[in-house]
């Protein structure tokens, strides 16, 4: 695959600098020109623990939203949660030249719709099995290598997708273009609403949600979602909704998922964007969604 030119030695901005934010930075940062743009700035010297458990110590540039440098980035992707996603655009736009790429990598499907709309240049969508996490200001571990499909929503910007890909892929991060990414982001929605509230609820690891007492309810989450993505037209997995789940679940099964971990931690979860498009796609279709309804409204306590 030959890459478009430019796209390799590209300076990349990454705004929203947390686990995911860092993970790209730090293996982009081996060979490219790499910017991390927080709410405040960050220690230049930072650590990556590899899944395997070595170090990589890499200098980047840090900067803050209130301060960004002249030089303009080729790239920006945006790594913040999805509830924090519009807010982070929108002090950033001023900044920005017009036809930006800009690459949303967040879970759920809330933001990516609106912000397709109203970005001044190309906007790809990503979605990845990389697992990170933060341990502070200056340190954060890639717990498990996973993989990352990126595309537009409307199918379009191809050759900058399979540039972005080509260069994630090079970095250490393995990534590939896809055409569809619009059902991929509504898959691992499916797999994020069917753990997620309900781990969160119960303080459960994802394993857990095999025994006895939680089985049912996953059942039946996961029929009140295949029955709105039916009625949305988002064509299910291959093998079907349950054997998705499941998989995931078995694959995750050690894990405190990213919305238990919000809710033990005080921080606001990502129910909206998640929980959110479901319900609001079960409400146009006239469907009812008990459990999701209930979980939704279980979170809502927590932001
Ligand atoms: N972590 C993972 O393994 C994966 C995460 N994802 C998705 O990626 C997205 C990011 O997740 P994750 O990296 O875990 O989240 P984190 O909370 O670790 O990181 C979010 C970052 O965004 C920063 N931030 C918040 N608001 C703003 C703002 N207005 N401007 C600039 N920066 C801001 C936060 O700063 P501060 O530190 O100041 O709060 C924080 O550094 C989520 O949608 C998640 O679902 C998807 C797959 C895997
Ligand atoms: C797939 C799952 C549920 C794995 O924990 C996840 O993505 C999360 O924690 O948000």
């Amino acid at each position: 695959m030959s890459e478009p030119a430019g796209l390799w030695s590209a300076s990349h901005w990454i705004v929203g600098p947390g686990a995911l934010g860092r993970l790209i930075g730090l293996r982009l940062a081996a060979s490219i020109p790499v910017t991390l743009v927080g709410r405040r700035p960050l220690p230049a010297g930072q650590v990556l623990i590899t899944p395997e458990g070595d170090t990589l110590a890499r200098q980047l540039t840090t900067t803050s939203l209130d301060a960004l440098p002249d030089i303009k980035p080729d790239v920006v992707h945006l790594t913040t949660k999805a509830y924090a996603a519009e807010s982070a655009h929108a002090a950033l736009v001023p900044h920005l030249p017009p036809g930006t790429p800009l690459v949303l990598w967040q879970n759920g499907f809330a933001c990516q719709p609106r912000l397709g709309e109203r970005h001044a240049g190309p906007v790809l969508c990503a979605t990845t099995t990389e697992g990170a996490y933060v341990q502070g200001d200056d340190r954060m571990t890639h717990a498990g290598h996973g993989e990352t499909r990126i595309g537009a929503l409307g199918g379009g910007h191809v050759h900058l997708a399979q540039a972005l890909a080509q260069t994630l892929t090079r970095a250490g991060l393995p990534a590939w273009a896809v055409d569809d990414i619009h059902t991929r982001l509504w898959h691992k929605l499916a797999v994020n609403a069917a753990i997620n509230p309900l781990v969160a609820r119960f303080r459960i690891r994802n394993g857990q949600l095999r025994d006895r007492p939680f089985r049912p309810l996953v059942e039946t989450v996961i029929a009140e979602i295949a029955a709105i993505m039916a009625a949305e037209q988002i064509p299910p997995p291959p093998r079907g909704w349950r054997d998705l789940v499941w998989r995931v679940v078995a694959g995750t099964a050690r894990n405190r998922a990213s919305m238990l971990q919000d809710v033990l931690a005080g921080r606001p979860t990502e129910r909206a964007a998640i929980l959110g498009p479901l319900l609001e796609a079960a409400h146009r279709h006239g469907l009812s969604s008990p459990l999701l309804v209930e979980l939704d409204d279980a979170l809502s306590h927590h932001g």
